[in-house]
């Protein structure tokens, strides 16, 4: 078993390149089940999220090849299989995103129904609600979940939330659907604009992504395209929370700084400097960070992402802060291990109020997620002593060689096996 073990490290500086978006590679991956001919995608971030995407690819019939480190070619001219295996889905929430694909290539699927995880019950209700408008059918048994239709025909689509998975898993199911599909309070996320930009490489004919009304116009079949992923916002965002908390100056490249708005802002309440340069950012930060305030909201509010980062940066704000998480019901798992560390907490229903303490320590803390795991590093780096963070796979999902990317930083931070 291996942990990832931070200890009290000097402010850090320097560089670091941020990592095409997991969150943007993972829906892609499933979009490359459309294309006949080759597909490139450029900047894949290395993380288990995507080694099991591109399982699911395979299975599923497939041709899945890394050209380099960050390259994969896919190619599913030959896809064949409409089922995937409980194994794989159950590794992975975004897997169910072969659904929409798979639907329309294939008119058919089966997918075992994804659970729920450690910050919500995670529903897919609207994702079906999107299938059945189009015409399929869908069938729930033995917790398998079914959708089929002969053939698929565009519909107006209301969400009733902005969800990002069910924006996507609709677009990518209605664009070869007969006909016109508009989707009303689409999720309006970059990667969704991503997602929209590759397929309409492919072919596709879509409209509106990155706004709250998406029109899909059905097309008989898509191609090939080659395709750089867009960055990782919210892995940007967790190195300039870094430089906030330690006090340091790094400066973060491949952003792009209109994704990052509230996160721009937030810290720049706190007290940080920000200083935005074509697609890098640089964040100088204070010996005193002002109390602040986030709620969660979907884009371009504050990210559900960054909320647990900027609880730990919090702990150390002079005076209170409050949290606010509207997106996810149970996303304060943080919250107890940033207390084993001597953090000032409290929850309040979707809040959690968060007293200023003049210093954390360290102490043995697991990852409850990924986002809380990344918390628990940034805590950990201004923790007197040394933090151990266990279950730290939760983390390995979604960072491309953190410890390597924070030691370049004068981080004390090194994996260890137990
Ligand atoms: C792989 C990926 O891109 N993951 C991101 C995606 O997750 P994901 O796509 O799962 O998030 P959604 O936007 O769908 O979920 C947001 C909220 O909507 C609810 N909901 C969602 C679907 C549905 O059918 N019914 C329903 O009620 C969820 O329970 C949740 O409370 O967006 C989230 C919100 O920005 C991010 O935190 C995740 O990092
Ligand atoms: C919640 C996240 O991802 P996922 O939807 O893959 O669980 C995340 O990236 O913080």
């Amino acid at each position: 078993m291996e942990k990832i073990m931070v200890e009290k490290s000097p402010k850090l500086k320097g560089r670091v390149k941020i990592n095409g978006a997991k969150n943007a590679a993972l829906p892609l991956l499933a979009a490359s089940l459309l294309g006949t001919e080759d597909i490139i995608l450029e900047d894949v971030p290395k993380l288990k999220d995507v080694e099991i995407m591109c399982e699911v690819l395979s299975s599923l019939g497939a041709k899945v090849e890394y050209l380099d480190r960050n390259v994969i070619k896919i190619n599913s001219a030959d896809i064949h299989k409409y089922e995937t295996s409980y194994e794989l889905m159950s590794k992975m929430r975004a897997s169910f995103l072969v659904m929409g694909p798979l639907l329309t290539r294939l008119g058919k699927t089966k997918n075992s129904l994804p659970g729920g995880c450690a910050i919500g019950t995670r529903p897919i209700d609207l994702h079906l609600k999107g299938f059945r408008a189009l015409g399929a059918t869908i069938d729930v048994d033995h917790g398998n979940i079914s959708a089929y239709a002969d053939r698929l025909v565009g519909d107006r689509i209301y969400l009733d939330f902005p969800s990002v998975g069910a924006t996507e898993n609709i677009m990518m199911a209605a664009v070869m659907a007969e006909g016109e599909t508009i989707i009303d309070n689409a999720a309006m996320e970059p990667e969704i604009t991503d997602l929209s930009n590759f397929l309409n490489k492919l072919g596709a004919d879509i409209r509106g992504a990155g706004t709250s009304t998406i029109r899909i116009k059905g097309v008989k079949k898509l191609g090939g395209a080659r395709h750089l992923i867009i960055p990782d916002r919210i892995e940007a965002g967790t190195f300039m929370v870094a430089a906030a908390i330690t006090g340091g100056d790094i400066i973060i490249e491949n952003v792009i700084s209109n994704h990052i708005k509230p996160i721009i802002a937030k810290l720049k309440e706190a007290g940080c400097r920000v200083y935005e340069n074509g697609d890098s950012i640089r964040v100088i930060g204070t010996e005193k960070l002002n109390a602040i305030d986030v709620k969660t909201l979907p884009y371009p509010g504050f990210p559900t992402d960054m909320q647990a980062q900027f609880m730990a940066l919090m702990t150390l704000c002079e005076g209170t802060s409050v949290a606010v998480e509207t997106v996810f019901e149970n996303r304060f798992m943080h919250v107890d291990e940033l207390k084993r560390m001597g953090a000032d907490i409290k929850i309040d229903g979707r809040s959690a109020i968060i007293q200023g303490v003049k210093n954390l320590t360290g102490a043995p803390v697991k990852a409850s997620d990924l986002r809380a795991g990344a918390a628990l590093v940034l805590a950990g780096l201004v923790a007197e002593g040394v933090t151990e963070i266990d279950n730290i796979y939760h983390i390995d999902r979604g960072y491309d060689g953190i410890e390597e990317k924070f030691a370049n930083l004068g981080a004390k931070i090194w994996r260890q096996e137990f």
